[in-house]
């Protein structure tokens, strides 16, 4: 059974990036590696309707944090079996963004902290109701919202298909988003957290989470 990790972090904060630049460093050591990026545009409806919400179709969706959280949550939902699978085939199992994104979004948009009920009601919903894998760590991406929000700037102006969406204009929600994070992080939410910045290496980031993930080993999931 490999090793489930998640990168969690800001739009724009980097976690595609550097999500590609673990995945290459274990494979270079020989693991077998699989990854998959939530939402799951293209493959899941409700990612799609998420997608489309977050750009001003569907009617007042967005304005519903419920209805955005239970879209990304079935998409996950429906994801679940072939996450199994794929735990199964390989050593590390690499999320760009899981559950906790759920959980740090709700949160921001009720004006909550990581303590509060929207964490508890995501946590409920998707790893005790839905059953998802539980991760074994989760790794913060901890950039300045500013850096993260100029990043998701550029690439809208570079990638015509990556236009910015409601959350990313909305730079008091990155900043709540980020404040949830860091409590999830400090809290140890579900798994063991460990947090990287902008100017983390990643190879050194490969080895710490290999390292992790064996101190780790004989918890269940
Ligand atoms: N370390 C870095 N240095 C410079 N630019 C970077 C770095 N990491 C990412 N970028 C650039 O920042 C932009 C956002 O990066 P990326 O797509 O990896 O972020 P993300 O966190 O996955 O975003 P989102 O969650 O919004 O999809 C991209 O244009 C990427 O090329
Ligand atoms: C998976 C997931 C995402 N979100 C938020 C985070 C982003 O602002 C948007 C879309 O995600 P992307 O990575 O920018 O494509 O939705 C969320 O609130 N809950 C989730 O589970």
């Amino acid at each position: 059974m490999g090793g489930l990790i998640v990168v969690e972090g800001l739009d724009g904060a980097g976690k595609r990036t550097l999500s590609a630049g673990l995945v290459e460093a274990w494979r270079a050591e020989g693991a077998r590696v699989a990854t998959l990026a939530f939402p799951r545009y293209g493959e899941s409806i409700h990612a799609d309707l998420g997608a489309e919400a977050l750009r001003g179709q569907h009617g007042d969706t967005a304005s519903s944090i419920e209805a955005m959280a239970l879209l990304w949550a079935l998409d996950r939902r429906d994801a679940a079996d072939g996450l199994r699978n794929m735990l199964a085939a390989n050593d590390i199992v690499l999320l760009d963004r899981y559950v906790a994104s759920n959980a740090a979004y709700t949160a921001a948009r009720h004006h909550e902290d990581a303590a509060g009920p929207s964490v508890d009601w995501i946590q409920h919903l998707e790893y005790e109701r839905f059953g998802l894998p539980v991760p074994d760590l989760q790794v913060l991406l901890r950039v300045p919202v500013a850096l993260a929000a100029e990043r998701a700037r550029n690439r809208a102006q570079t990638d015509a298909g990556r236009e910015r969406d409601a959350y990313e204009r909305d730079g008091d929600l990155q900043h709540r988003t980020g404040e949830v994070y860091d409590g999830l992080a400090q809290r140890h939410w579900m798994s063991q957290w460990t947090v990287a910045d902008a100017e983390t290496d990643t190879q050194q980031l490969a080895v710490r989470i290999s390292n992790l993930l064996r101190e780790g080993e004989g918890v269940t999931r």
